[in-house]
């Protein structure tokens, strides 16, 4: 059976999205793995299902390019709620949250992020603010939930950082339970520059929630003001966020083309 897919991006974090709101779709992470891949599939770093919703708008569920349906993910949220137009309530697996549509852009307000050892979750307590860990050059990392799992290492120069080599070694640490996002991060004037190793995934262009967690971790360590700019490889996010607060993203979601594919 075809189905109709929209191939949408985050600052070149991609996605193909199928609306099942209408009509059921059964997905499984073999079958996101098929589409996600590059050369026999559609292509994408994460699968996204748009289904009806008992608690909010609509649910929006998550494949990463390996196969694992995951929390959430920033930069397709924003692409759903392009989709969805106006303002919506999105329920996801890591807690529902608020889109708004702007033109050829999104706000989101991802909900309050969480800093317990056990919500990362890590397999041993430990400073979350500043973990006493190390791989190599990379130490001293603050980890944050933002509804997915993220480390944040700063360091002088993102760009020098072997990420291609240590995010996998990092993503797949005992130390995460749930495996985590790794994310690489030097400051740049008020705004900071980002490179993420993502779960699932790999070295994406853009890691939405990477950059709400490195926002508020750099934030906490008063590296930065509210409303930061995170400055991704594949372009700019301008997160907003204080203690006890949401976190709010803004930045561009952008629809390619509507694709077709059989099932
Ligand atoms: N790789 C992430 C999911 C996608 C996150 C990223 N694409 C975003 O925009 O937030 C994880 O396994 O938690």
């Amino acid at each position: 059976m075809k189905r109709r897919f929209e191939k949408m991006h985050g600052l070149g974090n991609d996605f193909v999205i199928f609306d099942a709101r209408e009509t059921p779709l059964e997905m499984d992470g073999a079958t996101a793995r098929a589409l996600a891949d590059r050369h026999t599939g559609v292509g994408c770093d994460q699968l996204i299902v748009i289904e009806p919703s008992q608690i909010a708008d609509l649910r929006m569920r998550i494949w990463n390019a390996d196969g694992g349906e995951v929390e959430a993910c920033g930069n397709a949220s924003r692409c759903v709620a392009l989709l969805a137009g106006g303002h919506s309530r999105i329920e996801t697996a890591g807690g529902v949250i608020q889109g708004e549509a702007l033109d050829g852009a999104a706000e989101v307000d991802m909900g309050t992020p969480r800093f317990g050892w056990d919500e990362i979750p890590l397999a041993y307590p430990l400073d979350t603010a500043a973990m006493p860990v190390g791989w190599e050059d990379l130490h001293g990392p603050a980890a944050v939930n933002v509804g997915n799992p993220h480390v944040v290492f700063f360091v002088d120069d993102s760009g020098a950082v072997d990420l291609a080599r240590l995010g996998p070694a990092i993503e797949t640490d005992p130390l995460f339970p749930d495996r985590v996002n790794v994310n690489v991060a030097s400051l740049d004037g008020g705004a900071i520059r980002l490179r993420v190793w993502e779960r699932g995934a790999g070295l994406t262009q853009a890691c939405g929630t990477g950059a709400c967690a490195t926002a508020v971790a750099a934030i906490r360590r008063k590296l930065a003001a509210s409303p930061v700019d995170i400055r991704l490889p594949g372009g700019t996010l301008t997160i907003s966020w204080r203690p006890g607060e949401s976190i709010r993203m803004r930045g561009a979601a952008t629809h390619v083309f509507t694709g077709e594919v059989a099932l």
